[in-house]
């Protein structure tokens, strides 16, 4: 369906998950989801009634099996696609216990921060990949 400015938003809980080396944890986005074949952080829409941060805890658990221990808010944007609109609220993944690996058949990558912008992402995401290389760079 196409949206407009009356398309209520989807509000999505993303986590930037960074190891020793400085790499980002990404997964490629099944080609039957909203957005697939593009690289995505790991996440999903926060439910009715939770709090984003409990949505963070549980979706990183689903998709990445690790515990998260500790976040911080990164950025939060804002994106209307044609058929959609999302609301990105991203978080820094400060800690966890466990290791990270992709539990529903998505293909995934440490990626070094300097190479983000090598990878396809959905719209939303520029301004995320944006802030984290300007942090890289300077
Ligand atoms: N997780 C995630 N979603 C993103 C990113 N960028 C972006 O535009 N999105 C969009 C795609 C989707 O429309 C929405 C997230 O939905 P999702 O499919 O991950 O939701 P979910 O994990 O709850 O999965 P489901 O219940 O739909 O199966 O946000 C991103 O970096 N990470
Ligand atoms: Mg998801």
């Amino acid at each position: 369906m196409k949206s407009d400015s009356t398309t209520p938003t989807v509000h999505v809980a993303v986590g930037v998950i960074k190891n020793e080396q400085g790499e980002i944890f990404i997964a490629k986005r099944l080609n039957h989801q909203h957005q697939g074949g593009k690289w995505e952080f790991p996440g999903g829409k926060v439910e009715q009634g939770e709090a984003v941060t409990e949505a963070l805890v549980r979706e990183l658990k689903e998709e990445c099996n690790i515990a998260v221990t500790d976040c911080a808010p990164l950025t939060v944007v804002e994106h209307q696609y044609a058929d959609k609109r999302v609301l990105l609220d991203v978080w820094w993944v400060l800690s966890y216990t466990g290791t990270a690996q992709q539990m529903e058949g998505q293909e995934y990558v440490w990626a070094d921060i300097a190479q983000l912008d090598a990878y396809q992402f959905p719209d939303a995401n520029q301004p995320i990949v944006d802030c984290l290389m300007d942090a890289q760079s300077n």
